[in-house]
């Protein structure tokens, strides 16, 4: 579960963040969705301790990120890039993440397997692709097994294959009970995944709720975040 409760920010005296509220369940998929710039990242990074909010909280099951103990055990997280040392080998990378979260090393060649990298364990990752890079980011978001998991633009990117290699992998971790919160800025993308959706514009949430409430009347989920924003500014989708 996720709660952000009226987080606003403010950076270089720009309020980039309105009182932002809105949940994550267990077992959904939660689309975060926005124009380049809404303001997603800056909330994800409030959530995972990256960043610190001038007011309101950010709680992952019930708790700030900081007071979390063993973190990676109750949230993953896949930010930008891998996380891996360029010259790191993969499964180094994973033994050394697990060691440092308490965890056996054995979850190191268990991930790789569950992200198809098993043959791709002893490169190192700088050699990596785009595609093969997000999934050592989304191995080691897996290696405490957590519930919940929080994903910045995943798809951003990655070829047909890999996009879709990942929506399966989210709706297959919601549907065993995780909370799945997912960045993007690709209405079609969240459309075919989400069971919730939650559109920030201008770093205010505009409107929230399933899938289907969201579009609304709207012929596609573009349609309502263009309806509902009059595309102000002709907007950057
Ligand atoms: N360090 C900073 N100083 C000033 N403004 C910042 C800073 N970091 C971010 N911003 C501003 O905050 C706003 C929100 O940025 P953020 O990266 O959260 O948006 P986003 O929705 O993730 O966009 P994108 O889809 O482009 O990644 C933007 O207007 C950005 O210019």
């Amino acid at each position: 579960m996720i709660t952000i409760d009226r987080v606003s920010k403010t950076k270089s005296r720009t309020r980039i963040l309105y009182d932002v509220s809105f949940e994550a369940r267990p077992g959904r998929v939660t689309g975060f969705l926005g124009p380049n710039g809404a303001g997603k990242t800056s909330t994800l990074r409030i959530l995972l301790g990256l960043d610190r909010p001038q007011s309101g909280t950010a709680l992952i099951c019930g708790r700030p990120y900081r007071k979390l103990d063993r973190p990676l055990t109750t949230v993953g997280a896949l930010l930008d890039g891998s996380g891996a040392h360029r010259a790191r080998t993969a499964r180094a990378h994973l033994r050394w993440v697990a060691a440092s979260n308490g965890l056996p090393d054995r979850r190191a060649d268990e991930v790789l397997e569950v992200v198809g990298l098993t043959s791709d364990a002893r490169k190192r990752a700088g050699q990596f692709s785009l595609g093969m890079s997000r999934r050592l980011g989304l191995a080691t978001a897996l290696l405490g097994d957590p519930e919940v998991l929080v994903l910045d633009e995943p798809v951003n990117g990655l070829d047909p294959a890999g996009m879709r290699w990942i929506r399966e992998f989210l709706k297959d971790s919601a549907a065993e009970g995780r909370t799945v919160l997912l960045s993007s800025h690709l209405m079609g993308e969240l459309a075919e995944i989400a069971d919730d959706v939650i559109v920030i514009d201008k770093g205010r949430v505009v409107i929230q709720g399933g899938l289907a409430d969201v579009t609304g009347g709207h012929r596609t989920l573009e349609d309502a975040f263009l309806a509902l924003t009059a595309a102000e500014e002709g907007g950057s989708w």
